[in-house]
């Protein structure tokens, strides 16, 4: 079976009211797909509700074909979800090398977990919290990667982040997602998500506005502008 996740008709609600919509979306193994819309769209709550962070009202969550929908953030964290959460959240007062053997241990984690990072192999000794932001995001997302993810659930990588750095970090999950695992990428900067991406998809108050290839997005401007503003294909066509 083709390794993928997959939402079905997803609704997922905050203080009683529907902040996501009916969201069917498919991330393919192998594949960058990007997660777009503005400020208040649901996206972080899709991805909370994917991970197991906060249930659906509605709908199905699969990975691979296994139905998580009914189990707790754990139980998805073992069946292969990783939740690279905004806010680089690493424990500040552990060294890089622990912050990723809280996740797992064994021998070859850390050389595992940093394959992608080599800058990070020079500062294992050091405090997470002395860390640069860029260094930090780098830590996170190996730290996510120590787990073996099959979907990595990506939120504002780039937040806060020069650009320079943002440049670094986006062909590593490029590269993250062609090793096999199905990337689930939000990314408020449309235009860097779509460089990397090969499927978009758009949420605007809650449900999706567009759905398809990042190509189209990035050649016409104008859809992207459209869903953004809750116009659908049709409507924009
Ligand atoms: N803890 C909460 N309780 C109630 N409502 C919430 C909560 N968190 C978010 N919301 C509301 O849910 C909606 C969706 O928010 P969400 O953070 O998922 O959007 P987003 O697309 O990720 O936005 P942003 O880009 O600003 O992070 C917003 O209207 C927001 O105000």
């Amino acid at each position: 079976m083709t390794s993928q996740l997959v939402l079905q008709d997803v609704t997922v609600a905050r203080g009683g009211a529907p902040v996501v919509r009916g969201v069917s979306l498919t991330a393919p193994a192998g594949e960058v797909t990007a997660l777009l819309g503005p400020n208040g769209a649901g996206k972080t709550t899709l991805l909370e509700s994917i991970s197991g962070v906060i249930p659906v009202t509605s709908g199905t969550v699969s990975l691979n074909g296994t139905n998580l929908t009914g189990l707790d953030r754990v139980a998805r964290a073992r069946a292969g979800v990783a939740h690279v959460e905004q806010g680089r959240t690493v424990f500040p007062d552990l060294t890089v090398a622990e912050n990723i053997l809280v996740v797992r241990r064994g021998p070859g984690v850390i050389d595992q977990a940093l394959e992608l990072f080599p800058e990070l192999h020079k500062r294992l000794d050091v405090a997470a919290s002395l860390l640069s932001g860029g260094e930090q995001q780098m830590l996170v997302l190996a730290r996510a990667l120590a787990s073996r993810p099959t979907a990595l659930l990506i939120d504002e990588m780039s937040l806060g982040l020069a650009p320079v750095i943002v440049q670094r970090l986006l062909p590593v999950v490029r590269d993250l997602a062609k090793s096999g695992v199905a990337v689930l990428l939000v990314e408020q900067f449309a235009t860097l998500a779509l460089k990397i991406a090969d499927t978009a998809h758009v949420l605007a108050s809650g449900a999706l506005t567009y759905s398809g290839s990042a190509e189209e997005l990035r050649s016409t401007p104008g859809k992207l502008h459209a869903a953004y503003l809750g116009e659908t294909a049709a409507q924009a066509g």
